[in-house]
């Protein structure tokens, strides 16, 4: 049995993911969940745990250092890296919306826009026929329509909360986003086997 490489997602994916694997039947220590080790082996699945930045596992993957990942489509829209999408594991589940403060209507000359998800964003509003001015930010994206940087905001919904606290309002839907399974298209070949149990393992945790 060859051995395979997974890259988890530290952050709020995490618990999910790993309670996921657990429900597949995988023998995972509590260890994983507890450490702050970075790189787990275990030896009896033949299994490698790698734990990176959620924006990093698709990275990990692509490069083929890990076999397999966790990533959120919201990831995998924004970097449209080279990897196989294998399943939607319906966690973690969200959308990307544009939002802004109440009433009000984007600047006509290049309206702003601040995002974590620049090239999400870009496309969303080309396709719009709109020219907007992106503004990266890495986090807090919510302060930047209210301290007067950005027309609008793209970002992460998930119960609204962070918007209603800081007085905006969503304006458009953009896209939903779970977490998904994804490969290296190198070792989807090569570890076909082992790939495929883990699939139809999580498949019937999701269905
Ligand atoms: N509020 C939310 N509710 C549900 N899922 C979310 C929410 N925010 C983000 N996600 C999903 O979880 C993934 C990881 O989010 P998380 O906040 O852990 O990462 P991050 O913001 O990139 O990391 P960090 O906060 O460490 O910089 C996102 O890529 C997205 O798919
Ligand atoms: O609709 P809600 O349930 O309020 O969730 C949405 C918030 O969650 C994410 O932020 P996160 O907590 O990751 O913090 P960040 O600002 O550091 O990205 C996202 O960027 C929103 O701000």
């Amino acid at each position: 049995m060859s051995e395979l490489t997974i890259a988890m997602p530290k952050g709020r994916i995490f618990e999910e993911a790993y309670e996921m694997l657990l429900e597949a039947g995988f023998n995972l220590p509590e260890e994983v969940e507890m450490s702050r080790k970075l790189m787990i082996e275990i030896p009896e699945e033949k299994i490698r745990f790698i734990l990176a930045k959620p924006m990093d596992v698709p990275v990990y993957v692509e490069h083929g250092v890990a076999d397999i990942g966790i990533a959120g489509k919201d990831v995998l829209l924004e970097q449209r890296r080279s990897v196989h999408e294998l399943l939607d594991l319906k966690i973690s589940q969200c959308y990307i919306a544009s939002a802004g403060l109440p009433n009000t209507t984007m600047n006509e000359i290049a309206p702003r826009i601040a995002t974590k998800y620049p090239n999400i964003a870009m496309k969303y509003y080309k396709g719009l026929g709109e020219q907007v001015e992106i503004i990266e930010l890495n986090g807090s994206i919510e302060l930047a329509p209210m301290i007067g940087l950005a027309d609008r905001i793209v970002d992460i919904v998930s119960t609204g909360r962070t918007l209603k606290e800081n007085g905006l309002v969503e304006y458009e839907h953009i896209t939903d986003v779970s977490s998904r399974l994804i490969a290296n298209p190198v070792s989807y070949r090569m570890k076909s086997d082992r790939i495929q149990d883990l699939v139809s393992r999580l498949k019937k945790r999701v269905d």
